[in-house]
């Protein structure tokens, strides 16, 4: 049988007249607020619910002393997701800030103050972007060992795109104060 095209029927690809292609995100959870395991378990699973990103692997969870932080900041829980997705880089973006705020995010405008989640893009495939909301790599990944010994357990040979392979950008930074909690987990 011959399919009939049909006028009512139209797909995103024909309205934009493109592919989208899947890229590798890489995105980076943290809290030092409440209930931390469980604000990272909840921007987990709000993350794997949204639609065109699909989660694939979450790092083992570590806690961490505050970097750059208010004094008297509590330790932060912070993990690693990656994720395949065809959303662009700033609909990406968007989701995270939008989860952050879900679960309680407050921006009093305090440099780095304490908070329930923070959910940043480290890097979306090898995508390098310097635009005022948005920067890829995340412009400070690639000293935080917060961010790079996580991923460094699930991704050993990746590379933060433009800057380097992350086992050495792990080597280079500081790992005192980091403490990998096998006790706490969360899970897909
Ligand atoms: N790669 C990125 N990931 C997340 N936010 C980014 C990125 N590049 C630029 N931004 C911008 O940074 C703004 C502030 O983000 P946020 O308040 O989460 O910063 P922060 O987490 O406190 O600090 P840091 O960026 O050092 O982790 C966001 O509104 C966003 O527009
Ligand atoms: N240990 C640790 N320190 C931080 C973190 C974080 O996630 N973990 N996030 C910050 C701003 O996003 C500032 N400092």
């Amino acid at each position: 049988m011959t399919e009939v095209p049909n006028p009512h029927i139209i797909d995103a690809d024909t309205l934009t007249g493109e592919m989208r292609p899947i890229r590798r995100a890489v995105l980076s959870l943290g809290s030092n607020l409440g209930e931390r395991l469980a604000n990272l378990q909840d921007a987990l699973n709000t993350l794997a619910e949204t639609p065109d990103v699909w989660v694939t692997t979450i790092s083992p969870i570590y806690e961490t002393e505050p970097v750059d932080s208010p004094e008297g900041s509590e330790l932060y829980l912070n993990a690693i997701v990656l994720a395949d997705t065809t959303l662009t880089p700033a609909r990406l973006l968007d989701r995270a800030l939008t989860i952050e705020d879900a679960y309680g995010r407050s921006r009093s405008g305090i440099f780095n103050e304490p908070r329930t989640l923070d959910i940043d893009v480290i890097s979306v495939g090898d995508k390098i972007l310097e635009e005022d909301s948005l920067t890829l790599p995340h412009p400070r990944a690639h000293e935080r060992a917060f961010v790079l010994k996580p991923w460094a357990d699930l991704e050993p040979s990746a590379d933060l795109p433009g800057v380097g392979p992350i086992s050495e950008l792990l080597e280079r930074s500081d790992q005192t104060g980091i403490t990998r909690r096998d006790d706490l987990v969360i899970e897909l």
